[in-house]
């Protein structure tokens, strides 16, 4: 980290060189991971710098129409899509990808083809951008089963199958956050003027408890009647120390929160969505992962989050998640 008054210093961890000192630990790995995590980070690099330049856009109402040069400027969302695309096509490292944007998994060309699966939300909190209130991007990377050439079954695998997984978050500051099997959750702030992400948050943990609960109470009447009583619960003096309540409404932001100061996030089943809304293979199963490592639980309700088995890749679930106590807690309401 920086000593002060150094505009920089030389030790300074970027993600890049935690990426290659963890590969590094193991003497068979062959590269392709760091390489894969590479091209994510340049991919979020172009689509944090594009957020950046959103409002100014919004400003001059350029946004999705057509600029000076005659080129549509694309909105965010599709954007990110493309970027995470195109870099992840030609990082020579996967196979397969799923992303929230496309109906059908994405195969790579043959010459191109990697052993890894890539699933990913380019832009979570969509509904957030045009208020430039925080967004982010989510991603989960599995290695790839079948013999031959890539089926949807190598998408469909369970979270607890995750090689990394990580989410940016566009917000005061971009920060991408990291978490490997091979060890916990890191924390990198990107540093605008050198064009890296720097480790700031070293060895996250979320704290066993926290005092905040984190759900769209809109929906309280279309909830089941488990989770109303969970939230009545926490506003009432009577049933122990009440809890403030904190909601985004983009996950990467809610989750994000939920990691440095602890409590829950919760996205449960309402009447009109009976497995809730948030999709399980690039939103529940790699915060899932994040949250785990850094000590937390992460719940569809009855059963863990990481050992749901896909059997579509845009299915939904509802989800649980935050620190071990609060999501023990609540999941006792559930009868
Ligand atoms: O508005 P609601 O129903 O509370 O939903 C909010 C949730 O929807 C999402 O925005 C869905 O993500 P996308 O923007 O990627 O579709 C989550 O980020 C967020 O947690
Ligand atoms: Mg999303
Ligand atoms: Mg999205």
């Amino acid at each position: 980290m920086s000593q002060k008054g150094e505009a920089f210093d030389s030790n300074c961890m970027t993600l890049t060189r935690f990426v290659l000192q963890e590969q590094r630990k193991y003497k068979g790995a062959t590269g392709d991971l760091t390489q894969l995590l590479n091209s994510i980070q340049t991919a979020v690099k172009a689509i944090s710098s594009a957020v950046r330049k959103a409002g100014i856009a919004q400003l001059y109402g350029i946004a999705g129409e057509t600029n000076i040069q005659g080129e549509v400027v694309k909105k965010l969302d599709v954007l990110s899509n493309d970027m995470f695309i195109n870099m992840l096509q030609s990082s020579y490292t996967t196979c397969m990808l799923v992303s929230e944007e496309n109906e059908t998994a994405i195969e790579i060309e043959t010459d191109k083809q990697g052993k890894y699966i890539v699933c990913f939300d380019p832009l979570d909190g969509s509904s957030n951008i045009d208020c430039l209130v925080s967004i982010g991007s989510i991603f989960g990377i599995y290695r790839k089963i079948s013999e031959g050439a890539p089926t949807v079954a190598d998408a469909l695998q369970p979270g607890r199958k995750l090689v990394a997984a990580g989410y940016t978050l566009y917000g005061s500051a971009t920060m991408f956050v990291l978490a490997l099997q091979s060890g916990g959750v890191n924390g990198f702030t990107y540093d605008p003027s050198i064009g890296e992400f720097v480790l700031t948050d070293f060895n996250m943990r979320i704290p066993e408890r926290g005092n905040i609960y984190s759900i769209n109470e809109g929906y309280f009447t279309q909830w089941d009647r488990s989770v109303q009583e969970y939230v009545q619960a926490k506003k009432d003096p009577t049933k122990g120390k009440t809890y403030g309540a904190r909601y985004v409404g983009s996950m990467v932001a809610d989750v994000h929160r939920t990691i440095k100061y602890g409590g829950i996030f919760i996205y449960p089943a309402t009447t009109s969505s009976k497995n809730g809304k948030l999709r399980l293979l690039y939103e529940c199963n790699p915060m899932a992962y994040i949250v785990e490592k850094a000590g937390g639980k992460a719940s569809a309700g009855k059963v863990e989050i990481l050992d749901v088995v896909p059997t579509a890749i845009h299915q939904r679930s509802p989800i649980y998640l935050g620190s071990k106590l609060d999501v023990e807690e609540a999941l006792s309401y559930i009868k």
